[in-house]
């Protein structure tokens, strides 16, 4: 017996061993005792993370691959959690203890994925998987890149970032239509930002939300004073700015006292 694949919940299920224990590989297992998969399908990926020393929980959204993992892994079967991973409270399996996120991930949710692993970020110091390859790439960039954005600058303010390898489509079944690229997060030493959070992440959006303005356009809203509208640091475009300009950026609105 196995899965039929629905096309809604994003599911291509990876057919090359040698691929998956490649992507277990890419954590540490170092500092948490658990990992948490997201949407690990036939399990695939979890058979390599059962051999791992730590203690492996799943969630998936999809009652056909739950049944399919309680028959064919049973010292999972207890940790086989069926809930939609962006909408269960995660808190309530590992409280306040550490845990690393791992997955192929459904490429329809990846960008939600990584939004609520940012919230959690106290409670995750490491985090791996595939995504579609430009989604991949765009958490990763740098500033300059054209693809470098929201999900970089945010990502990057809490994690150091790295691009690992692209894998094609014909190691899936079915096979989907673009490449697929495999990342790592590793947690920075200190995810206090020397600024105002909240703020932070309103600056970052607005910002890229007209890509092709200049900040003192598209931050407008701010009501900044004529002095901070002076420095040249709004002359720029935010692909221009990296992620350290932008927390500094942000300490400067904060402070800033409108005419
Ligand atoms: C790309 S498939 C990967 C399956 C398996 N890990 C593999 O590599 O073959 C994505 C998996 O995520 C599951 N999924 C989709 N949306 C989900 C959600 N919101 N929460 C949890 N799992 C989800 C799908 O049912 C599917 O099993």
């Amino acid at each position: 017996m196995s899965v039929k694949a629905k096309k809604h919940l994003g599911q291509h299920f990876l057919t090359d061993e040698t691929i998956a224990e490649k992507i277990a590989n890419t954590l540490s297992y170092k500092g948490y005792k658990h990992v948490l998969e997201i949407g690990p399908g036939m399990g695939v990926l979890t058979k390599y993370l059962l051999k791992k020393d730590i203690t492996t929980h799943v969630i998936e959204i999809d009652t056909e691959s739950v049944a399919y993992l309680k028959n064919n892994y049973l010292n999972l079967a207890d940790r086989v959690i069926e809930q939609d991973f962006l909408k269960y409270d995660v808190s309530s399996i590992f409280k306040d203890q550490q845990f690393a996120i791992i997955g192929n991930f459904p490429y329809n949710i990846s960008s939600q994925i990584v939004f609520k692993t940012l919230e959690m970020r106290r409670q995750v110091p490491e985090f791996a998987g595939m995504f579609q390859k430009e989604v991949a790439q765009r958490i990763c960039a740098q500033e300059g890149n054209k693809v470098y954005g929201i999900l970089s600058v945010l990502t990057q303010a809490f994690y150091t970032a790295s691009y690992l390898f692209t894998v094609p489509p014909n190691v899936f079944n079915p096979p989907p239509k673009v490449d697929s690229g495999v990342l790592v997060l590793k947690r920075k030493e200190n995810i206090q930002l020397p600024c105002n959070e909240k703020l932070f992440f309103q600056v970052v959006k607005q910002a890229f939300q007209q890509r092709r303005k200049t900040l003192r356009n598209s931050l407008k809203s701010y009501n900044l004073s004529h002095n901070l509208k002076a420095n040249s640091i709004f002359d720029k475009r935010p692909e221009q700015l990296s992620v350290t300009a932008f927390l500094e950026l942000t300490q400067l609105i904060d402070t800033d006292t409108p005419d």
